[in-house]
């Protein structure tokens, strides 16, 4: 019986971040094994919609006061469909409080099954499904495996005609959604429209023996993460390559500096060392360094292990030649799909209305102290997942206030700005997987905001100027957060122009597009007609709801103004006020 209870408490828990798995393998004091909770509460997941019908149908909550609707859902499921009924005594008294029911469930079940005109528990298995993905929208989209083909070792050809020698090229995402339950797995592969060299093949296909994936020929890279590298480097060919060096400031695992490297080597100009490229911590180092080497992309890039990108001296002699700067600081990764996928289950309700207040008070007691009777009461803590050296975020758990926002965007504008100060810099791109307004379009606005942006005259990157296949990309920055309380509470809105909205790019999760949320901007210069001192008068800050202008904190010294900037990073900027 643990098992119900305990995946009762992982259910019930607070959301903690973290994808449904890790929230269940890192959880404490768990008396079931974390692979049979994993597989009870999934799959009841499938067939929570037409549980949650033969329950109420059978009125078993009214009759069985011992019963809530999660615990009664997980049990009815084991009863009617596992293969070896409920996990618990025959004597157990929830067990006992289904099995009283079996004539009722078992026919309100086959009613059910029978209204949906479906011949076997199998049929009707896959008609739920696709019910539940119509109803839900996501019949419509796909999260597919995307896979990038690396330039240094391969090309998309030639992977073609390996590789993916036996999968059917298909025109549209949406045919890589997963078969219908007892359908075969096919061989599928969507040519993606806007990043080169991506392609798209359905979930679950595992390329991780396959020769080319050992070695380095292929990298398997979310689409969006492809966005930053091709929006600095963009189509370029041999005839028009890249000049000067290129710095990834925050670069571990590695995808985006091999991607570099890969559209770099497309030029032909794989000869010298020309990417610098660093991370903070020293442990993600090394995963970027066994990725570089894995790409074969040795000879092109010079790691900096350990290095924090605002302790570069742009001014140093090995930078002046840096042209390009591609900065994916650390974010609150919400973004990213996955990190609190706990399902939502679809309860049964109960029929016979019961008086809110006493008798649900008693009805909770009564079951409370059934539970601590058998001593069987779960004591599970599902804590917030532990960060482990990969992961790219300083939130992993994903709980994200107002000032952890607001800290963090402090922190990402200063990443930016340190970047367009390299002497020879004309093109910078920033990126986050985040889907908050303050780390992205207001992140924007402040840089161009800034002193450095201002001095140097920093612009966006028009979507008009942008790469072919970034031009044809629909989704662009935006003005306001699309929920109400996802910067923490306090709506957030940003002033920029719609010019500069639409040269903000934006990846958003559960839509047609199979990825999860994400943001880039580019930022260029001609690099010519830099003043070289301070604008003398008024400078651009961010404050309340738009870009308001103020006076320039101290024209006469600006180090000591950048010196208070670098003793106290963090609280330079309030956020947003209403
Ligand atoms: C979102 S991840 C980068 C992912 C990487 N661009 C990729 O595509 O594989 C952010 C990384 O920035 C690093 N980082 C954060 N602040 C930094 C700083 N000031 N200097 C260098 N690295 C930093 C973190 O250690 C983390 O590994």
């Amino acid at each position: 019986m643990s098992l119900y209870f305990d995946a009762e408490a992982i259910l019930t828990a607070p959301a903690s971040g973290g994808s449904f798995k890790s929230r269940i393998y890192s959880a404490r004091d768990l008396r079931a094994k974390p692979a049979q909770i994993y597989a009870l509460v999934s799959e009841a997941a499938k067939w929570d919609t037409i549980l949650a019908e033969v329950i109420e149908n059978a009125d078993i909550l009214s009759l069985e006061r011992k019963l809530n609707p999660l615990l009664a859902l997980l049990l009815v499921h084991d009863h009617l469909l596992a293969k070896r009924g409920i996990a618990a005594p025959a004597t157990h008294p929830l067990r006992q409080a289904v099995e009283r029911h079996k004539v009722r469930l078992k026919a309100e079940f086959t009613k059910s099954r029978v209204r949906r005109g479906c011949g076997s528990v199998e049929q009707l298995k896959t008609k739920i499904l696709r019910e539940k993905r119509e109803a839900d929208g996501s019949s419509h989209f796909v999260y597919p495996r995307w896979v990038r083909v690396n330039n240094i070792r391969s090309t998309l050809d030639g992977q073609l005609r390996t590789t993916f020698a036996d999968y059917r090229q298909v025109d549209s995402l949406v045919q890589l959604a997963p078969p219908d339950e007892g359908q075969p797995k096919q061989k599928l592969l969507y040519r993606d429209p806007h990043i080169p060299d991506l392609v798209a093949v359905p979930y679950g296909a595992d390329f991780t023996s396959s020769p080319a994936y050992k070695n380095g020929e292929i990298i398997l890279q979310d689409k969006a993460s492809c966005f930053p590298a091709y929006l600095l480097l963009g189509d370029r060919g041999a005839d028009d390559p890249w000049v000067g060096n290129l710095v990834d400031g925050c670069a571990a695992p590695g995808n985006k500096t091999t991607h570099m490297a890969s559209l770099v080597a497309k030029q032909k100009q794989t000869g010298r060392k020309q990417i610098f490229s660093m991370d903070a911590s020293k442990v993600r180092s090394k995963t970027l360094h066994k990725m570089v080497s894995l790409a074969g992309a040795e000879s092109m890039v010079t790691i900096l292990q350990g290095q924090d990108f605002l302790a570069l001296d742009p001014q140093e002699e090995r930078f002046q030649d840096v042209s390009g700067l591609l900065l994916d600081p650390s974010c609150s990764g919400s973004g990213i799909i996955g990190r609190d996928d706990v399902p939502d289950l679809t309860l049964p309700k109960t029929k016979t209305k019961v008086a809110p207040g006493k008798s649900q008070g008693k009805k909770r007691k009564r079951q409370a102290d059934d539970e601590e009777d058998a001593g069987e009461k779960s004591k599970v803590t599902v804590g917030a997942p532990t960060v482990s050296p990969s992961d790219e975020n300083d939130t992993p758990d994903g709980v994200m206030d107002h000032d952890r926002l607001t800290k963090l965007s402090n922190l990402q504008a200063r990443i930016v700005e340190h970047a367009l100060s390299f002497p020879a810099a004309t093109h910078v791109t920033y990126s986050t997987c985040s889907i908050h307004l303050m780390e992205n379009e207001a992140v924007v606005a402040r840089v161009l905001a800034s002193e450095v942006a201002q001095r140097r005259r920093w612009r966006l990157l028009r979507r008009d100027e942008q790469p072919a296949g970034l031009r044809k990309w629909k989704h662009r920055g935006v003005r306001r957060d699309r929920e109400n309380g996802e910067s923490g509470g306090s709506p957030a809105e940003v002033d920029l122009p719609e010019e500069a909205l639409e040269a903000c790019l934006r990846c958003w999760a559960g839509d047609a597009e199979g990825l999860g949320g994400f943001f880039v901007a580019g930022f260029v210069r001609d690099g010519e007609d830099d003043e070289d001192e301070r604008g003398d008068e008024t400078s651009f800050q961010v404050k309340g709801k738009g870009m308001v202008r103020a006076a320039a904190a101290d024209k006469d010294n600006p180090q000591e103004v950048e010196d208070e900037g670098d003793d106290e990073d963090e609280d330079d900027w309030e956020g947003f006020s209403d």
